[in-house]
């Protein structure tokens, strides 16, 4: 508890008296806050009363099975899924309010390039979007193009058509679109598939500095199980449902497994067992 006794509340501090500390400060609220969020797609509910919060300046990865409900998650989360129910906010507004369109990166699966127009070219077009403006505004895109670029490993390919390109270089021009608008919160849907391992390695590095350096939130998601081992947090999905919420540390430790995958089966043996004592008391 603090101490205010050196002084009244508001009265002078006598000499040589430190400073008490101030009101601690709360936590920064979540960079996304979900409470009972349900989506159903189609004939099927696909989301099942979520909670979960993902904190600012950390990295969540969004790890599980195909068809688990990563995607339908991060399109709520960027305000692009229909039939959302329960609450979701982000950056402190509720998902797909206006005002997060410029605050929020979305790279999705499929990557989203013109493929008739060079990789800078590309960039141009959405930096012109983001940033539109006269001489002084062309001399900042200029900038901001030239470094999403090298940021995404493409300086050498600058000048080639994005259809020319492999998929995974598709899949960074993406990326490098997201990153122009140095955004709070990137949601980025498996970024890394399809890539070598020397270039998902180097991507990692980026996701890093981009949250240790900008201060950015990223949520990730991936069906790669090693690749949780590189997030602060993660959230396990199966089935439409949160297996866990927790740091990798913490998972394994609790699981007494070695590696995250190990942790994740044991989650899930443990999930299905009690489905089935469910199903036998009924
Ligand atoms: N357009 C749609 N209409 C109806 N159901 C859909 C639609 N798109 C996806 N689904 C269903 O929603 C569920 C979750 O799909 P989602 O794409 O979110 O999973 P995912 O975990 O991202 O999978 P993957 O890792 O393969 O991309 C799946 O059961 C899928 O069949």
């Amino acid at each position: 508890m603090m101490n205010y006794s050196s002084r009244p509340p508001d009265g002078p501090r006598a000499p040589g008296v430190p400073e008490p500390p101030g009101p601690q400060a709360p936590p920064p609220a979540p960079a996304v806050r979900a409470e009972a969020l349900t989506v159903v797609r189609g004939p099927g509910t696909v989301l099942h009363d979520l909670h979960f919060t993902v904190p600012r300046g950390r990295i969540t990865g969004l790890l599980g099975p195909s068809g688990c409900g990563k995607s339908t998650l991060m399109r709520a989360v960027v305000g692009t899924q229909a039939k959302v129910t329960g609450t979701l906010d982000v950056l402190g507004r509720p998902a797909g309010h206006p005002t997060l369109r410029s605050r929020i990166g979305y790279v999705t699966q499929a990557p989203s390039v013109f493929d008739d127009l060079t990789v800078r070219q590309n960039l141009d077009y959405f930096a012109a979007i983001l940033d539109p403006g006269g001489r002084s505004a062309a001399e900042r895109r200029h900038e901001h193009v030239t470094r999403a670029i090298a940021d995404v490993d493409l300086t050498t390919h600058a000048d080639a058509l994005a259809g020319n390109l492999s998929g995974g270089q598709r899949s960074r021009v993406s990326l490098a679109v997201a990153l122009l608008g140095a955004p709070e919160l990137l949601v980025l849907d498996e970024p890394t598939v399809g890539l070598d391992p020397v270039l998902r390695r180097d991507l990692w590095t980026l996701f890093h500095s981009i949250a240790a350096d900008r201060g950015a939130t990223l949520l990730i998601s991936s069906h790669v199980m090693d690749e949780a081992e590189r997030c602060h947090r993660l959230l396990l999905m199966r089935e439409g449902r949160i297996l866990a919420d927790d740091t990798p540390d913490s998972l394994r430790t609790r699981t007494d497994s070695e590696t995250v995958e190990a942790a994740f089966l044991h989650l899930v043996d443990e999930a299905t067992a009690a489905d089935r004592t469910k199903e036998h008391t009924r």
